[in-house]
C-alpha cells in the first residue's frame, strides 16, 4: 500500500512538471487559441506514454489496475473537459481555447487522484468483489446467457426498444417545449406562434405516452414469455435428476429457485434493461441541453451520481447478503409448513402441535430479525441518500443566485434548468438503482443456470425398445451404496454383490428383516439409483440401454404407500394412459375383488380421493396402486409390500391376478403368508442373499427363513394381524399348523367334536380352534373354543392361521389327519 502511494505520488509530481513545462511551451510559442483542441489532446496522448512508462518504471513493469486507472485520468481529464466546454459553449461566445491556469494544473491533478481513491474505496468493493470473484468475473457471461433466452422475442423487444428510445426523445423534449409555450404566453407574441409551440408540446406529449405505454407492454409480454420458457426448461431439467439430488435438496428449496428466482431473473434484464437503456438515453439528451443552458449547474446536479453512487454500492453489497438470507428463510419456512400440514396425522397423534407452532414461530422470529436489518439499512441508506441530495440543492441555488448576479443566466434559461432537473435527478437515481439491482441478481442468475446446467449422474437412457419382451432380469454381482449427505460421512453398503434371477412366469419373494435391502434391489430395478459395481440385465441387456418409456410401460412397481393425485378414483388408476378403457379397468378391478369396494362409494369411479388419497382406506389406496400397473399390462410386475393393507382373499385374488399372462413376478413383503406361493424365495440379510428355495425348501432347511417364520408367529404383531382379519363367525375353524399337508383343508362339524374329544398326542404339531359362538373378533383375552384360550394359542409353536367353512369339509380328510396327528382317533 505504501509503495503505491509512492508511486501515485512520483506521477502525480512528474503530471505537474509536464503540466507547468505545457504552459510553458504554449506562452512562448503562442499557437493560435493556445493550441486548441488539437494540441491538448495531443498532449494528453504524450502525457499518456510518458507517465505509462513512468509508472511501469516505478513498479518494475507491474503498475497495477490503480496506477493505470490514475495515469489514465491524469492524460485525458483535461482534453475531455475541454472538449464538452466546446460543444456546450454558445454560439455567441465562441471557443477560444483554455486559458493559461497553473493553479488549474495542480486542481485537475487531485481532482484525478480523489476520483481514484473514491473508486477503489467505494465503487470497487475489493471485499465483496474477492468473496464473489467467480460470480462477478462471469457476470457479463450470464447476462449474456440470459440475453440469449430472449431469441424467440427478438421481434417484440426490437420494438419495444424502437419505442423506447422514440419515447425518451419526446419525453427529453417536453420541457424545451414547455418553456417554449412559456415564452410564447408573452403578449408581444403573435398568436400564431403559441398555437404553433403549443400543438408541438401537444404532439410529444401525445408520442411519448403512446411510444411509453407500447415500451412498457412490450417489454411485459417478452418477460411472461421468458417467465415460462425459463420455468419450462428449469423444470424439465429438475425432473430429469436422480434421485439423490432430490434426496439432498429441500423442496422448499427447488420450489423457490423455480418460482421467485426465475421471476427476478427475468425481471432485472426486462424491466431493468428498460429502465437502465430508458434513464441513460434521457439523461444523455438532458445533459446535452442542460450543459448548453449552464455547465457550471450541469456539473452540480450530475455530482450527485458518484455521491450516490458510493452509498448505493455500499447498501447493495450489504441488503444482497440479508436479501438471500430472507430468501432462504423464506424457503425453510415454507419447507416447514408443508412438512407439518401433509404429516398432520402424526403430528395429531403425537400431541405435537405446540410443538410444530413453536418450531414455525422460531422460524418467522429469524426472519423478522433479518428483515429488522434490512430495514435498519434500508432506511439508513435513503436518510443518507437525502442528505447528499439536500447538500448538492443548496449548493445549486448558491451557484444559481451567483450566476444570475452575474447576467451569466437568465430567469427563463433557470426555469428551463429546473424543470430538466428533477426528471435529471431522478433518472440517475434509477440508473444507479438498476445497477445495483442488476448486481445483485447476479448470485441469483448464477444458481438458476447451476440447476440448468446440472446434469443428472444417473446414466442416460438408452432407445432399447424391443417389440416382445420376455421379463428375465438379471442381477449379476450388483452392490450399491447410497450417496452420502453432507451430515453423514459414511452411509452403510445397501447391496453387496447380490446375485439374482427374475424368470418370466414365475413369482419371486424377497424377504428379510428391515434394512436388509430389499426395497433398494426394487429401486435399482426402477433405475432410480445405478449400481455401483455390477449389472442389472433384462432379457440380456443392460437395463439403462432400454429407452425409459418403454422401461416403464413394460415394468410396473406398486408400493406400499402409493402415491395418489388429487382427481377422481378413475383419474388416479387412468393415471399417464392416452386413452380410457373402464372396461378393462372394472374386469381388472373385479379380479382381484376391488370392484365391489369402488361401487359402494358415493360416486363410483368419479369419487374423489382426496389429497394424496386422503379420502380412501388405506386398501383401496394400494388396490388403485394395482389396478394402475394391471391396466398397463406390464410384462414384469414388482409388488414391495403392496398388498400389506388388503384382506386375505384381495391379497390371494392380486396374487392370481398377477401371476397369469405369463408375467415375471418379485414379491417383497413381511407378511410371510404371502410369499409362500412363490415359485422361488431369496431371504436377504444386510444387503447379501443369505437362502434361496421355495418355502418348503426353507422351512425343511430351519434356517433364518424359518426362524423369522417363528418369530413373526409368537410376536403379538401376528396376533393383531389375526385382528385385523375381522370378526371369526360361527361355524369358521381357525387353525393353526406347522404341518404343510394341513395347510387349505377344511373340517367338518364332527371333525371338530372328535377333535375336542381326543387332542393330538404330544409332542403335538398342530392346534385347533372352533368357533361356535355367534361373531366373535378374537382377542388376546376372549376364551371361544372348547377350552382353548387365546392365550395358549399365543404360546404355541405353529405359525399359519386359515379360515375356512365347514361344509366343503369332506370327513376323510379329517380322519386322515387325525389318523396322521391323534392315534387315538384310529378307527373314527
Ligand atoms: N435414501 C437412502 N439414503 C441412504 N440410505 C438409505 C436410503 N434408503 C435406504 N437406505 C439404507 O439402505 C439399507 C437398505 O435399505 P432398504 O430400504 O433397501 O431395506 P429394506 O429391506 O427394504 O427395509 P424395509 O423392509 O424396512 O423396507 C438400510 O441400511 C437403509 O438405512
Amino acid at each position: 500500500m505504501e509503495e503505491l502511494a509512492t508511486c501515485a505520488l512520483f506521477v502525480l509530481v512528474f503530471d505537474l512538471a509536464l503540466g507547468w513545462t505545457y504552459w510553458i511551451l504554449v506562452l512562448q510559442l503562442q499557437p493560435p487559441d493556445r493550441g486548441g483542441l488539437l494540441w491538448l489532446w495531443g498532449f494528453g496522448a504524450v502525457k499518456w506514454i510518458t507517465l505509462h512508462y513512468l509508472s511501469r518504471i516505478l513498479t518494475a513493469g507491474k503498475p497495477g489496475p490503480v496506477l493505470v486507472r490514475l495515469v489514465c485520468l491524469l492524460s485525458l481529464l483535461w482534453p475531455v473537459t475541454e472538449s464538452a466546454l466546446m460543444v456546450a459553449s454558445k454560439e455567441d461566445r465562441p471557443y477560444t481555447g483554455p486559458p493559461p491556469d497553473l493553479s488549474a494544473v495542480l486542481f485537475r491533478a487531485l481532482a484525478s487522484l480523489l476520483a481514484c481513491v473514491v473508486w477503489e474505496r467505494g465503487l470497487y468493493d475489493e471485499k465483496s468483489a474477492k468473496r464473489k470473484k467467480p460470480q462477478v468475473h462471469g457476470a457479463g457471461q450470464l447476462f449474456r446467457r440470459l440475453l440469449q433466452f430472449f431469441k424467440p422475442d427478438w421481434f417484440y423487444l426490437c420494438t419495444a426498444f424502437g419505442a423506447l428510445v422514440v419515447g425518451v426523445i419526446c419525453d427529453a423534449l417536453i420541457p424545451l417545449y414547455q418553456g417554449e409555450v412559456i415564452d410564447m404566453m408573452r403578449a408581444s407574441m403573435v398568436e400564431v406562434d403559441f398555437i404553433l409551440a403549443v400543438t408541438k408540446l401537444a404532439v410529444v406529449s401525445l408520442s411519448s405516452a403512446m411510444f411509453s405505454g407500447t415500451r412498457g407492454g412490450l417489454f411485459m409480454f417478452s418477460l411472461a414469455r421468458l417467465n415460462r420458457r425459463l420455468k419450462h426448461l428449469l423444470f424439465h431439467t429438475l425432473l430429469q435428476q436422480e434421485i439423490q439430488f432430490f434426496e439432498e435438496k429441500k423442496s422448499g428449496q427447488l420450489s423457490s429457485r423455480l418460482h421467485s428466482d426465475v421471476d427476478r431473473m427475468g425481471r432485472t434484464v426486462a424491466l431493468n434493461a428498460n429502465v437502465l437503456v430508458r434513464s441513460v438515453v434521457k439523461t444523455c439528451l438532458m445533459l446535452v441541453v442542460m450543459v448548453r443552458l449552464s455547465w457550471e449547474l450541469t456539473v452540480l446536479t450530475v455530482l450527485e451520481m458518484p455521491l450516490l453512487g458510493l452509498v448505493q454500492n455500499k447498501y447493495t453489497t450489504l441488503s444482497t447478503e440479508l436479501k438471500e438470507q430472507i430468501q432462504a428463510h423464506h424457503a425453510q419456512i415454507s419447507d416447514q409448513v408443508l412438512q407439518t400440514v401433509s404429516g398432520i396425522e402424526t403430528v395429531r397423534s403425537f400431541n405435537a402441535e405446540k410443538v410444530e407452532i413453536q418450531r414455525y414461530s422460531a422460524a418467522l422470529e429469524q426472519l423478522r430479525q433479518v428483515k429488522r436489518q434490512y430495514g435498519i439499512y434500508s432506511s439508513s441508506f435513503t436518510f443518507i441518500r437525502r442528505i447528499v441530495s439536500l447538500g448538492i440543492r443548496i449548493l445549486f441555488l448558491v451557484m444559481a443566485r451567483r450566476l444570475l448576479q452575474n447576467d451569466q443566466l437568465s430567469i427563463g434559461s433557470l426555469v428551463t434548468f429546473l424543470l430538466y432537473q428533477k426528471p435529471m435527478s431522478s433518472n440517475l437515481r434509477e440508473i444507479m438503482y438498476g445497477y445495483g439491482e442488476t448486481k445483485s441478481t447476479v448470485g441469483i442468475i448464477a444458481n438458476v443456470f447451476t440447476y440448468l446446467d446440472r446434469k443428472p449422474k444417473s446414466q442416460t437412457a438408452g432407445n432399447l425398445a424391443p417389440e416382445k419382451l420376455e421379463g428375465r432380469i438379471v442381477f449379476e454381482n450388483v452392490s450399491f451404496t447410497y450417496a452420502s449427505t453432507s451430515a453423514e460421512k459414511t452411509t452403510p453398503t445397501a447391496l453387496k454383490s447380490v446375485s439374482l434371477e427374475l424368470r418370466p412366469g414365475k413369482m419371486t419373494a424377497l424377504v428379510g428383516p428391515s434394512g436388509s435391502g430389499k426395497t433398494t434391489c426394487v429401486s435399482l430395478l426402477k433405475r432410480l439409483y445405478e449400481p455401483q459395481e455390477g449389472r442389472i440385465l433384462l432379457d440380456g441387456e443392460p437395463l439403462h440401454q432400454y429407452d425409459l418409456t418403454y422401461l416403464h410401460k413394460k415394468m410396473a412397481v406398486v408400493s406400499q404407500n402409493p402415491v395418489l393425485f388429487c382427481g377422481s378414483l378413475k383419474y388416479n388408476i387412468e393415471y399417464g394412459l392416452k386413452e380410457s378403457n373402464m372396461d378393462t379397468v372394472q374386469e381388472a378391478a373385479a379380479r382381484i375383488k376391488a370392484e365391489s369396494h369402488f361401487s359402494e362409494l358415493n360416486n363410483g369411479y368419479d369419487t374423489d380421493v382426496g389429497e394424496s388419497g386422503g379420502k380412501l382406506s388405506e386398501g383401496l389406496r394400494q388396490s388403485i396402486a394395482v389396478l394402475r400397473a394391471l391396466v398397463r399390462d406390464p410384462q414384469v410386475i414388482i409388488l414391495d409390500e403392496a398388498t400389506s393393507k388388503l384382506d386375505v382373499h384381495a391379497q390371494h385374488a392380486v396374487l392370481e391376478e398377477v401371476l397369469s399372462g405369463d408375467r415375471t413376478v418379485l414379491v417383497v413383503a413381511h407378511q410371510l403368508e404371502t410369499v409362500e406361493k412363490a415359485d422361488h424365495i431369496i431371504y436377504l440379510e444386510n444387503g447379501q442373499i443369505v437362502e434361496e428355495g421355495t418355502h418348503q425348501d426353507l422351512m425343511n432347511k430351519r434356517g433364518r427363513y424359518y426362524s423369522l417364520k417363528e418369530e413373526l408367529f409368537h410376536s403379538e404383531g401376528n396376533w393383531s394381524r389375526l385382528s385385523e382379519k375381522g370378526p371369526l363367525y360361527s361355524g369358521h375353524v381357525c387353525c393353526f399348523s406347522s404341518d404343510l399337508s394341513f395347510r387349505n383343508r377344511s373340517f367338518s362339524p364332527r371333525f371338530w367334536r372328535l377333535w375336542s374329544r381326543h387332542p393330538p398326542a404330544q409332542p403335538a404339531a398342530s392346534r385347533c380352534i372352533h368357533v361356535d359362538s355367534p361373531p366373535i373378533t378374537p382377542t388376546l383375552t376372549t376364551s371361544y373354543a372348547h377350552g382353548t384360550s387365546s392365550v395358549s394359542l399365543l404360546h404355541a409353536t405353529i405359525p399359519e392361521l386359515l379360515l375356512s367353512t365347514v361344509e366343503l369339509v369332506p370327513d376323510r380328510e379329517a380322519v386322515a389327519f387325525l389318523k396322521d396327528g391323534c392315534p387315538e382317533a384310529d378307527g373314527i
